[in-house]
């Protein structure tokens, strides 16, 4: 039987008077790759903080693997827009940091060094953030996210800022990982495109709280986006966006 691994139970939030998320439920799997979209100032931003418990619920509960969620879990990690890379920090050091802070030493470096090259890093092991481009520096923040096999990973917008063949290579490499380590990822777009391409179930936070799942028969097939298909669901999607919007 499915279980529920991230569980968001009538979870309701506001920022001073204004209520962002109203009775909001949902329920995902381990191990599994959710997309999150809606209109924008709907909510998902939020959602995502409330499950890293980066903020907590007004009302409802937020839980992970049945405990409840009051505060940042270690074995969640993040990739957030600002990626949070220090100018004095090497990508070698930023990488093991994660590692660093749980007390690993010899073994951090080997690990980073597998992982900068999985990411086709290794190259950039001294060099500093200032010294990559927009695409290394996400490939770094990512290698950052998966250096301590976290069990959740939580992005926001990811790919955004990046030109279009960037934005593909980072999400390849984003496809792989987690479809490889089985890692369980939520991540918020605004990129239709990117969610049937990234997320097994694409969630659609809707005006009213509720999330509509659909699941994406795409999901595994690596050929998808030469396929006319593909690019029919997202249209669809777009459309159900657009109806949410207009209704
Ligand atoms: N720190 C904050 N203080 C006050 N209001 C906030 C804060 N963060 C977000 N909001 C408001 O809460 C609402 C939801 O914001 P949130 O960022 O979760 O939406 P979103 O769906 O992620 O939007 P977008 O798609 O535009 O990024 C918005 O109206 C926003 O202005």
């Amino acid at each position: 039987m499915k279980k529920e691994f991230i569980l968001m139970e009538q979870v309701s939030f506001s920022f001073g008077r204004q209520q962002v998320l109203k009775k909001v439920c949902l329920s995902l799997e381990q191990g599994i790759s959710y997309a999150l979209i809606g209109k924008s100032g709907s909510g998902k931003t939020t959602i995502l903080n409330l499950i890293a418990g980066f903020l907590k619920p007004d009302e409802g509960t937020v839980s992970i693997n049945g405990t409840r969620v009051l505060g940042p879990r270690k074995e969640t990690a993040f990739l957030f827009q600002e990626l949070g890379l220090f100018p004095w920090q090497t990508v070698e050091e930023a990488v093991a940091m994660p590692l660093k802070l749980r007390g690993g030493k010899q073994e951090a470096k080997e690990a980073v060094y597998h992982l900068l090259e999985k990411l086709g890093l290794e190259k950039y092991g001294n060099k500093y953030p200032q010294e990559l481009s927009g695409g290394e520096q996400q490939r770094v923040a990512l290698a950052r996210t998966l250096i301590g096999g976290p069990d959740i990973i939580l992005m926001d917008e990811p790919t955004s800022a990046l030109d279009a063949a960037t934005k593909e290579e980072l999400q390849g490499v984003i496809r792989e990982e987690q479809q490889r380590r089985g890692t369980t990822l939520f991540f918020v777009t605004h990129d239709v495109e990117e969610a049937m391409w990234l997320g097994q179930y694409v969630l659609i936070l809707k005006e009213d709280g509720e999330v509509e799942q659909i699941e994406n028969p795409y999901y595994f097939n690596k050929d998808a986006r030469e396929q006319l298909g593909f690019y029919e669901e997202c249209i669809k999607l777009r459309q159900l966006l657009k109806m949410e919007k207009e209704g």
